[in-house]
């Protein structure tokens, strides 16, 4: 084993997520130990990742046992869960451990406080393509984090991503942008793929010409920043007086750009107010 130990506690869809990407990066997974809550989700998951899986419903203290190998801590719960894991772990902590929570709406005060003094925290922001060797995270450092500590986590995530490290009063809008942004692209997917079968297409045709032309448009998108943005590419596209154009009038007639500048705003919203219940909690 080479690298530093990492505890996954909670291996769902975000942690699992990140596992994928670790596993794929070079990550060896002896270097993994995780938790579930259930034996059932702990079987199926240590299979299907090769990696111990401890649960909960089987040993109160598997969180502990994880944590206290580790010189990384994922946390990969719920957000109302993660005061009380934290609480929970905070003595069976290595010295020098660090813990990182993916959790959204819980600050890396709430954390603190749940925390043994000092101990170093990290609060990310992630997003699932992170399985794919293209996520995205966001990443605000605790009052008593190193900075060596924030190139590990950061140099360790951004194998299969782009890291930003940005002030942990911006992670509620980068939330709204690219922790949830997949799957506004997803529903996008789902609607390209619904109207291609309306207009007589095989389903399955249109769905993989959906997924096809999303991440083509992505690869394009990325491949032309510093030279043509979003709005030129979508112009290229667009012939005067052509099919496009027909397309683009109808969502503008609908107001398309506002509907979705108001989903992130819900979306932050959201985050805000889970906080706020998590503070009066
Ligand atoms: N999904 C995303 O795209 C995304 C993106 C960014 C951030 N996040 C954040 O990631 C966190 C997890 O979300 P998720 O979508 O991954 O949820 P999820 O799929 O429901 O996963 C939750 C995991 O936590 C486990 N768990 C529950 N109670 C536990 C306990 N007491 N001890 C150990 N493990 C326990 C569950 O085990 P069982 O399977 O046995 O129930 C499951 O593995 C949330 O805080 C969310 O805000 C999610
Ligand atoms: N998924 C989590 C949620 O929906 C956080 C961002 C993406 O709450």
């Amino acid at each position: 084993m080479t690298g530093p130990k990492i505890a996954m506690l909670g291996l769902g869809s975000m942690n699992g997520a990140i596992l994928t990407g670790l596993l794929s990066s070079g990550v060896s997974p002896e270097q993994v130990v995780a938790t579930s809550r259930s034996s059932e989700s702990a079987q199926r998951r240590s299979q299907h990742y090769g990696v111990q899986v401890l649960a909960e419903e089987n040993d109160d203290a598997a969180n502990r046992t994880a944590a206290a190998q580790a010189e990384i801590v994922f946390l990969g719960v719920k957000p109302y869960q993660i005061t009380d894991l934290c609480a929970g772990i905070k003595d069976a902590l290595k010295p020098g451990a660090v813990v990182v929570s993916v959790a959204a709406a819980v600050t890396l005060e709430m954390m603190e406080a749940a925390l043994a003094e000092g101990q170093p925290v990290i609060r990310t922001m992630p997003n699932t393509p992170l399985s794919v060797g293209a996520g995205v995270v966001g990443l605000s450092a605790g009052t008593h984090t190193s900075q060596q500590q924030v190139e590990l986590v950061a140099e360790l995530l951004g194998a299969s991503g782009s890291v930003h490290v940005i002030p942990e009063e911006q992670i509620d809008a980068l939330s709204a942008i690219a922790g949830s942004g997949p799957a506004y692209a997803f529903y996008l997917a789902e609607q390209m793929a619904a109207a291609g079968a309306e207009l007589g297409l095989d389903p399955e045709l249109a769905a993989g010409l959906a997924a096809e032309t999303i991440y083509g448009a992505g690869k394009m998108l990325l491949e032309n920043q510093g030279k043509a943005d979003a709005a030129q590419l979508r112009r290229n596209v667009t012939s005067p007086n052509g099919t496009t154009e027909q397309a683009i009038s109808t969502f503008d007639a609908a107001d398309m750009g506002q509907t979705i500048r108001a989903g992130a705003a819900a979306a932050a919203a959201r985050a805000a107010e889970i906080t706020g219940q998590l503070r009066g909690q």
